[in-house]
Formats: C-alpha cells, structure tokens, sequence
C-alpha cells in the first residue's frame, strides 16, 4: 500500500483565506447596533468575549467521513470496526463518532417492499430523485451533529455512487465552512470501500438478507432483491479516482483549514490500495493525529479486521464446514445448505459476467 503524505498550499494563501473569514466575521458583530447606554468598556470586554468564543469554536476541529462504495461492499460494518478503533487509540480516544445512514432515512419512511415493477423500486436509476432526498436527509442530520457539538466525526453511510452527488456534498461543506451560523469548520475525508472479489459479494449479499430491509423477508426473494438493487447500482456507480481527488483538492484548498484526505479499503484489506493525504499548512495538531489513526487504521484493517472476516468466507462457501458447524443441529445444517444453494444458484459466475461493468469498474479500483 503506498501512501502519499504532503502538505500543500502556500501560507499565504491560506491565510487570506483565514483572515477573509475572520474579517467577514467581524463585520457581522460589528453590524449589530452598539448601545449608547453601557460603559464603552463593557462594550469592548463584550465584543473581546464574542471575539474569544468565536474564534475557539471554529477553530476546534471537527470532519465528516463520505463513505463511497457499492451497495455491501461493507461501509457499515468497516465504519464500525473505525469507530472501535479510534476509541480504542490513545490518541483518538475521546473523539465523538456518529454514523448516519440513507437507508435508516429510507426505512423511516417506508418499509422496503420488494419491487413488483420498476415504478416500486427505489434502487431502479429511474428512481434516483427520491433516493437523492433521502441521502440529504441523512446528510442534514449529520451536518446538524456536527454544527450542535453532538459529535466531532460524523460518518455519512450511503453508496454516494455519483460524482454529481460527491460534488453537491463537498459544495454543501464548503458553504456551510462559508457560513456565519456555522459553528465550526468541518473537513472533509473520504472513505472509499470496496469490494470485488466474488466470494466476499456472495457472503456479503448473503448476511444482507437479514438485515432491516428483509426482516419479515423470506430469504430466497431477499437476495434476489438484493442482486437487483447491486446490479443497479453497478449501471451507475462511478468509482472515485485520483483525478476526482485533484479536483475536489484544487476547489477546496481555500476552504479548509486542515487539509483534504482520501483512503482506501479494497476487499477487507487484502488487495492493495492508496491512502491520499494532503495537509494545509494550518492543520491542527488534532487533524494530524486523527489523520494519523486513519492511515494506520486502513493500512493495517487486513491484520487487525479483515483477517477473522476473510476466514469467515472461506469456511462459508465449503459445505462440508457447515455441516461440521451445525453437528448437533441437523434441520439446521440442512436449512443452512439449502441457503448457500440458492446462493451459489443466484450470485453465480452468470450473475457476474451480466452485471454491468463489473470488470471495468474493478480495474479502475485496482489501478
Ligand atoms: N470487513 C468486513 N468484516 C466483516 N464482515 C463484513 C465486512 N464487509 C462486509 N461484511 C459482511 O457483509 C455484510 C454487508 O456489509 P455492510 O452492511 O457493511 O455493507 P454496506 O456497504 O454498508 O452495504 P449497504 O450499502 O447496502 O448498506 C455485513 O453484514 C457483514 O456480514
Ligand atoms: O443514495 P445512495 O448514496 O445510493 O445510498 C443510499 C442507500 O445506501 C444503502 O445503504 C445501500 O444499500 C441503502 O440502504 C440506502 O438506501
């Protein structure tokens, strides 16, 4: 895994973007009616005060992680595994993670129906415009967190699968930085997972079928359904690259204090990737820690994550370890190969070959 580190942007520029933010919050205090009444100098011990909170708020750092990565590729189950990490780091230990996830806004609102018709279903790109409101739903919510000190890292869980939806969420970020009622400053880091080795997609596709979508789902229409929704989702996903990276880094620089930061999970660690991290010449010590713990974090995810996992999918797929595994159970290890049949039957080498760029997408990643 390669990992490139710098620090960009001159101080000069970064400053200017600084003192522009200041300066335009001065204005704002000083655009209130001053009272005639008090002493003058509870007028300045008042305006120093304000001066002082404001400027200790914004200043303290806070980040959202955009998760981008197909439908169970393993964004949740790697965010938690993050989560666990960073509290259990000395150096990141008190810092306050949330997730928010597209799909709790989804299932809020509706229980997921399996699709008669393409009209019904919400992971056909036709119905891309209502998915779109749930993600910004979600995506408020975690801003919100953010902004009311709920937490320091909220973490936005949706497939985020299209670089127009990146680029609303990092123009989002950008004008709530601009913001005057903003609290804080949030930097943005994205997390990129991925998965395309077909033994993984057919355990994950698996273990999705009991998830909150499918609760009350038998199991055989549950992975159907699912296989739909993912080769959906691979009609349209568009994989992040260095080159979005560049952008997104040339019109944020002026944006952020901290920095702009990418890293890279590919099949729970097994195959190589490249972490990106670019610090401003302003990055708190905070950001340089919590960084830090990122890299080692995605680096390392393999040995300290991903190693019980890939077992895990190698016992799955052998009939002969599920029988084993259920030795007192009989009606049990009988359920369970049915399952894996049916499995085997719906996510097979066909359903790879049919699914749309699949190798083409994956050559991207693995770039
Ligand atoms: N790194 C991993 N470690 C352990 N289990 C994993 C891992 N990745 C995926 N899985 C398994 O695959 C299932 C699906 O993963 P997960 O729900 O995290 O994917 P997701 O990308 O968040 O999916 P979605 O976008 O559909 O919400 C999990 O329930 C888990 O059983
Ligand atoms: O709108 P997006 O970015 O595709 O993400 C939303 C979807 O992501 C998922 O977590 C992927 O399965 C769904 O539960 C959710 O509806």
């Amino acid at each position: 895994m390669t990992n490139e580190i710098t620090t960009v942007g001159s101080e000069l520029q970064l400053s200017a973007t600084t003192s522009r933010r200041i300066n335009s919050s001065l204005e704002s205090l000083f655009s209130h009616p001053i009272s005639t009444s008090s002493h003058p100098n509870d007028e300045y011990e008042s305006l120093m005060h304000k001066l002082t909170s404001m400027s200790s708020t914004r200043d303290v750092s806070k980040y959202m992680i955009i998760l981008i990565g197909l439908p169970a590729a393993g964004k949740s189950t790697v965010s938690g595994h993050l989560i666990k990490f960073l509290k259990e780091t000395n150096t990141t230990l008190n810092i306050r993670c949330q997730m928010f996830n597209a799909g709790d806004v989804r299932r809020k609102e509706k229980t997921l129906q399996i699709a008669q018709d393409e009209t019904e279903d919400i992971f056909d790109p036709k119905n891309s415009d209502r998915r779109e409101e749930f993600a910004k739903v979600a995506f408020n919510s975690a801003l919100d967190a953010l902004n009311n000190d709920k937490c320091d890292i909220s973490i936005f869980d949706a497939t985020n699968s299209t670089k127009q939806r990146r680029k609303y969420l990092f123009n989002e970020l950008r004008s709530f930085n601009h913001s005057l009622n903003s609290k804080f400053v949030i930097s943005p880091i994205v997390m990129h997972i991925t998965c395309s080795d077909k033994k993984f997609v057919r355990y994950n596709v698996h273990h999705k079928a009991f998830n909150a979508d499918y609760f009350d789902k038998q199991y055989e229409s549950s992975i159907k359904d699912f296989a739909r929704r993912l080769t959906h989702y691979y009609t349209q996903f568009v994989p992040y690259t260095e080159d979005e990276f560049d952008h997104m880094h040339s019109n944020c620089l002026y944006d952020n204090h901290h920095g702009i930061f990418y890293f890279h999970i590919a099949n729970a660690g097994s195959t190589a990737t490249t972490n990106i991290i670019k610090y401003s010449n302003m990055a708190s010590y905070d950001t340089v820690k919590l960084i830090t713990a990122l890299d080692h974090f995605t680096t390392n995810y393999a040995a300290m994550f991903g190693k019980q996992y890939i077992s895990k999918v190698k016992s799955f797929t052998q009939f002969s370890k599920v029988i084993s595994s259920n030795h007192y159970n009989f009606s049990n290890a009988l359920k369970e190969l049915s399952r894996l049949k049916l499995l085997r039957s719906v996510i097979d080498d066909n359903y790879f070959k049919k699914l749309p760029r699949f190798y083409e997408i994956n050559r991207i990643l693995e770039e």
